[in-house]
């Protein structure tokens, strides 16, 4: 079995010898990504700053390929691990191409000159972040977010084999955030690369990290792949979201249900539901949907959004009294839609109740 290539072990992480975290046990394998969440304030950062030795451990030890990180000299360090963080570096008159450049610095003698061979990693560095356009492009005249794919292109030509960051996908656009993340990813895989670093984006932490460490109230408090600790129930605690929901399944989230009296029921189905549960929440209006069996895809939607739902256990036909259930709601409603016009076999429920509402005059669309 391969063992941990980065290990901290019992580590006290905080500021003037003021402990912020205490045992920090964390172990990370090659080609291997773990991913530190956890609200605003926690202490990742720390924790990372520590790993990188930007801050001195209070108590334990950092280790990288079994040697402990405070004896190794800087540029050997440098060949090991490479770091992506939010300070900003301000290089006076530094083209893009002059920063990441910089990322060979462990590989240049003692001038500092580049060979053909630099030359080669950093062109192919920028252009797996796609930063080739900005290669003559003042450093301190380009937007934030091509500056964390510039740091990253620098990282990535520093060909270390442990890659630290911290929150680098904060200032990217959904298409730059999933192809960093991949590229990321990609680097684990082929070239074998561990990678430490803080998400906010827990979504997308849940779809890229072998492993999730959560960082609650300073201490760790949960270590494990994200199937194991990203519950919904978890989540929704180690944030303590009071005004939104999020659904484990999808990895998204959901804001508030309206809530009041139900006049409105919403006949769903196939993710039909979906958009018409948003547009009454955006409206305020409360909603009943059903019949949904549990394994229906907007089941979650409708669950996070509909004042109530009429659901059936997966794969099985409704009961009578469901029917009547779901027939007593319609009658007490004033208002009902049905945005899935498909029916077959499967929710012949749902057709018998589109024609109970049709029948009494009671089916809308939302633009009316
Ligand atoms: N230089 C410092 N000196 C003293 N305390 C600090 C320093 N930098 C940060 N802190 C404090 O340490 C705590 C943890 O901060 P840290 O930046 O590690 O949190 P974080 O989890 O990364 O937060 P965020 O998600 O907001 O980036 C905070 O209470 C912060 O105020």
């Amino acid at each position: 079995m391969q063992s941990d290539y980065m290990v901290t072990e019992e580590a006290s992480v905080g500021y003037q010898k003021r402990t912020l975290i205490d045992h920090v046990n964390l172990h990370v394998k090659k080609g291997e990504i773990l991913t530190l969440i956890g609200p605003n304030g926690v202490g990742k950062s720390t924790i990372l700053k520590s790993i990188i030795r930007q801050l001195s451990l209070i108590a334990g030890t950092v280790s990288i390929d079994e040697k402990e990180l405070s004896s190794y000299a800087p540029k050997e360090l440098a060949k090991k691990m490479a770091i992506v963080m939010t300070e900003r570096i301000h290089p006076e008159r530094y083209t893009c191409y002059d920063v990441v450049a910089t990322g060979r610095y462990p590989y240049t003698g003692k001038m500092g000159m580049l060979q053909k061979e630099d030359e080669e990693k950093i062109e192919e560095a920028m252009r797996q972040v796609q930063v080739e356009a900005l290669r003559d492009q003042d450093f301190e005249r380009i937007s934030d977010g091509q500056r964390q794919r510039v740091m990253l292109a620098r990282a990535i030509c520093q060909e270390p084999e442990i890659l630290v960051l911290d929150e680098p996908t904060s200032y990217l656009d959904i298409r730059y955030k999933t192809d960093f993340l991949w590229l990321l990813r990609s680097l684990a895989r082929k070239r074998q690369m561990a990678v430490v670093m803080s998400l906010h984006e827990i979504d997308l932490a849940q779809k890229i990290s072998d492993q999730v460490v959560c960082v609650k109230e300073h201490r760790v408090d949960r270590v494990g792949t994200p199937e194991e600790v990203m519950t919904t129930e978890y989540i929704q605690e180690l944030y303590a979201m009071q005004d939104g929901v999020y659904d484990a399944a999808y990895g998204s989230v959901e804001f508030p249900k309206p809530t009041g009296d139900v006049h409105t029921f919403v006949i769903g189905g196939g993710g039909y539901g979906i958009p018409l549960y948003r547009e009454l929440q955006r409206q305020g209006i409360p909603c009943a949907a059903g019949i949904l069996p549990v394994h229906d895809r907007e089941y979650p939607v409708a669950k996070a959004l509909c004042e109530k739902v009429l659901e059936i256990p997966a794969f099985t036909m409704p009961e009578d009294t469901m029917l009547a259930q779901a027939k007593a709601l319609i009658d007490a409603c004033e208002t009902v839609y049905c945005p899935c016009m498909e029916f077959g076999v499967c929710n012949s429920y749902n057709q018998e109740l589109y024609f109970y509402a049709k029948k009494q005059n009671k089916l809308k669309n939302l633009s009316e």
